[in-house]
């Protein structure tokens, strides 16, 4: 086990050992950003627009062309033959692992590539890890195993004429090479690459960017997506009870048609009730646990774990009651109280009803609440719950969107609790509504809207 990810302490009924999550999948990972495109489409020059407008973020930016194999003797013979277009001419092992080291916050030592000599320089570069990393290179897009590292991936789109003119006069001035070179090499190898190596991998781009540097309305948006990203990242790194569910894209799929404001009632219950579900299954893992072995029907030993028994749900009413039949489906004959906290004026809150299990005190609490907004009716909510003897490290309050503010609220006031969310949005509007938020989620829920 990795101590990084898991504690365990011994229980206090038999000799066992429990053992808390921290929830390894919510590790911190920097966002990685892939940038391809053609020859001089401006790679470098947005990469360098990006890093500028990021300006208060750590961010990397690794070059592929840094994994260039250098030529041997006689291939240097002979360079007027060689392709540098084709993927065979990057050691993309070397790029793959060397990312991997960085995904996992980890510094890695990554080659310099003199493009005068077409050889690695022997001095390599030591790189930090950083909050973002860009990989910027004509091939990027093009290896799965490369592409399923990113985050985000970027295609600049430059009119090959366009390209080609910028090549020569780079080349000529700051690679040391005459015309008639880059254009033989143009013509010969860079051109049919890019046509069956480069252009293919502009459909795995998440965002297109047409006439690279000059499109400045792609990178102001590309540079707002990022920040969006990295203030969620930054909950989390700030507060690290906080864990949202890794994403996939079926959540994401599942989250639009719940925010999707012409969704109808029958499917917005249908996927709010899938996504309350990973979340109560995700909330569930960070419950301690005891190990037990097993003999299975062959007779074989198998090591496993017990589930925790002292558990309750305490949903707060309307909303809440939503998430009670998931827990229900995870959690045969489990105890649920209610909270029913009144809403007086912008941000007062009153508690007005409360239905708990006497025994609450002993028990870990599954708090439920789809939204969480400003905070007040969480910090109401667990607030009740301490003054049963409830201890805060035995809450986990489940959401299925939280707003930043929220966040704040609760984390601040109860920094052992954890929340477990599936996404964090942006901000509240003025009427202390999360934006961009799902609407009023009881009464899409239940039906009662107008
Ligand atoms: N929008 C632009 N307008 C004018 N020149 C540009 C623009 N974008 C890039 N360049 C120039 O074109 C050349 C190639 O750009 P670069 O960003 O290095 O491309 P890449 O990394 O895709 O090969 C550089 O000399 C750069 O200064
Ligand atoms: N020794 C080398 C290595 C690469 N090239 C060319 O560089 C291009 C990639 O760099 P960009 O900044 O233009 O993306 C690629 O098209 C290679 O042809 C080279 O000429 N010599
Ligand atoms: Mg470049």
């Amino acid at each position: 086990m990795d101590s990084d990810m898991v504690s365990a302490r011994r229980s206090s009924d038999d000799n066992h050992f429990s053992v808390q999550s921290n929830g390894g999948s919510e590790l911190k990972q920097p966002f990685l950003i892939g940038v391809a495109g053609g020859t001089a489409s401006g790679k470098t020059t947005v990469c360098n627009m990006i890093i500028s407008q990021l300006h208060d973020q750590r961010v990397i930016l690794v070059n592929q062309d840094s994994f260039y194999h250098s030529l041997t003797d006689k291939q240097l013979q002979k360079v007027h033959e060689y392709n540098f277009d084709h993927p065979d001419a990057f050691d993309t092992e070397l790029l793959l692992s060397c990312m991997e080291t960085l995904s996992n916050g980890r510094a890695v030592s990554i080659p310099n590539y003199d493009f005068k000599r077409h050889q690695k320089i022997d001095h390599s570069r030591m790189v930090n890890p950083a909050d973002v990393i860009i990989l910027e290179g004509i091939l990027v897009l093009h290896d799965s195993r490369v592409r399923d590292l990113m985050n985000m991936k970027i295609f600049v789109d430059t009119d090959s004429d366009v390209r080609l003119s910028r090549r020569i006069q780079r080349d000529t001035v700051e690679r040391g090479r005459n015309i008639e070179y880059v254009l033989d090499q143009y013509a010969k190898y860079v051109k049919p690459s890019f046509e069956e190596f480069v252009l293919p991998s502009m459909k795995h781009a998440d965002v297109i960017i047409p006439r690279g540097a000059d499109n400045d309305v792609a990178i102001d948006l590309i540079v707002q997506h990022i920040c969006t990203k990295l203030g969620q990242h930054n909950l989390c790194k700030i507060y690290p009870n906080v864990f949202v569910i890794y994403s996939t894209f079926q959540i994401k799929g599942m989250h639009t048609l719940v925010r999707d404001a012409k969704t109808t009632k029958h499917d917005f219950v249908f996927y709010a009730d899938r996504l309350i579900r990973l979340v109560v299954e995700h909330g569930l893992g960070h419950l301690p646990f005891t190990e037990k072995q097993i003999i299975t029907p062959t007779g074989s030993v198998y090591s496993g774990v017990v589930f925790c028994r002292r558990l309750c749900g305490v949903s707060v009413i309307r909303s809440g009651e939503s998430m009670e039949n998931a827990l229900r489906a995870c959690c045969k004959g489990i105890k649920i109280g209610k909270i029913l906290i009144h809403r007086e004026g912008k941000d007062g809150r009153q508690l007005i009803y409360e239905k708990l299990p006497a025994d609450i005190a002993s028990r870990h609490v599954l708090l439920l609440d789809p939204v969480l907004a400003s905070g007040h009716s969480a910090v109401e909510a667990i607030s009740v719950l301490l003054s049963k003897g409830v201890v805060e490290s035995n809450i986990i309050f489940l959401n299925l969107i939280s707003a930043p503010e929220g966040i704040h609220a609760v984390c601040k006031k109860f920094p052992r609790l954890k929340i477990v969310t599936s996404e964090i949005d942006v901000s509240l509007n003025k009427d202390l509504r999360v934006i961009p938020g799902m609407g009023e989620f009881g009464d899409r829920y239940f039906g009662t809207g107008v």
